[in-house]
């Protein structure tokens, strides 16, 4: 039996992943944090990682950038391996979750779906083939309107990975209110909206001369992320320290 810790078991992610585990065999959540007071849960919950005197075998991270360093070194002071899928993390919480990495099993993806991590790969092809032939490139997503961070961390997933696969040419641009200028070849540019209750969506467009290509991903609900969530940490429990992402998760399937 894998024992998850969920952190921000009281957000609509927790909450998510919570139901999903319920109806599992292998996998039971042992203790969640959350310092927002939620319903009645059938674990332990505590309002901090301080308070927490459950054993658990991998965290589940869904809370706010904020909240990351913390979990981050709970993780790797106890050696518990972490499934980070918080976003909105700047450059210094990045290194600080490499350095943790070198202490429990860390695996980062900004979105846990099988259909989003599919798609990361097909662009690249698309990006090699197009980028070449002079196709310009803009990543436009939509999420509802609590979101706090923008652009979400799978648009940067999306632009990372394009610019992998062209040796890391492009600059991205976020804004261009205050631009005067054609369009420049070595840039993606990137938007985003908020409104309502958008779960979440991905257009990844290539735009070229006469004929435009465009892929496109929407989440109808939290559960893809959910599902992969729980995968990945089903996945990681055993794994030794080391960085990770939902790749690997696939590739073991
Ligand atoms: N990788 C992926 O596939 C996905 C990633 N996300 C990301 O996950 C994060 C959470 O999303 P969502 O569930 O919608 O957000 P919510 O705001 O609904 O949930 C976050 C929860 O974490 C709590 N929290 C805040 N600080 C702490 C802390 N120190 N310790 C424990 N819990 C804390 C919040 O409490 P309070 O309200 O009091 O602040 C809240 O209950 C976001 O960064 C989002 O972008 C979301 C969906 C998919
Ligand atoms: O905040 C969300 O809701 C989501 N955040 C992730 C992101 O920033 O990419 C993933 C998903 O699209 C939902």
């Amino acid at each position: 039996m894998v024992k998850v810790m969920m952190y921000g078991c009281n957000g609509y992610m927790g909450h998510v992943i919570c139901n999903l585990i319920k109806d599992m065999e292998n996998v039971t959540v042992a203790a969640g944090i959350d310092p927002c007071p939620g319903d009645q849960k059938d674990f332990p919950v505590f309002t901090s990682l301080d308070a927490c005197d459950v054993d658990v075998d991998v965290i589940i991270d869904f809370s706010a950038a904020v909240a990351v360093d913390g979990v981050l070194d709970y993780a790797a002071a106890k050696k518990i391996p972490l499934v980070e899928c918080t976003t909105g993390l700047s450059e210094e919480q990045l290194a600080h979750l490499e350095e943790a990495s070198k202490q429990t099993a860390v695996l980062r993806s900004a979105n846990m779906s099988l259909g989003v991590n599919t798609l990361l790969e097909m662009v690249k092809t698309a990006a090699k083939i197009l980028g070449e032939a002079g196709f310009d490139i803009d990543i436009v997503e939509k999420h509802h309107r609590r979101k706090l961070d923008a652009p979400s961390g799978t648009a940067l997933a999306f632009a990372d990975s394009i610019n992998e696969a062209a040796d890391g040419k492009y600059n991205y641009v976020f804004d261009r209110s205050e631009r005067r200028m054609p369009r420049p070849a070595d840039e993606i540019g990137i938007s985003a909206v908020r409104g309502g209750t958008i779960v979440g969506e991905h257009e990844i467009i290539f735009a070229g001369t006469d004929e435009v290509i465009e892929f496109k991903h929407t989440a109808y609900s939290r559960a893809v992320f959910g599902k992969g969530a729980v995968e990945a940490a089903v996945y990681l429990a055993d794994k030794p320290a080391g960085l990770y992402d939902m790749q690997d998760v696939i590739a073991a399937k």
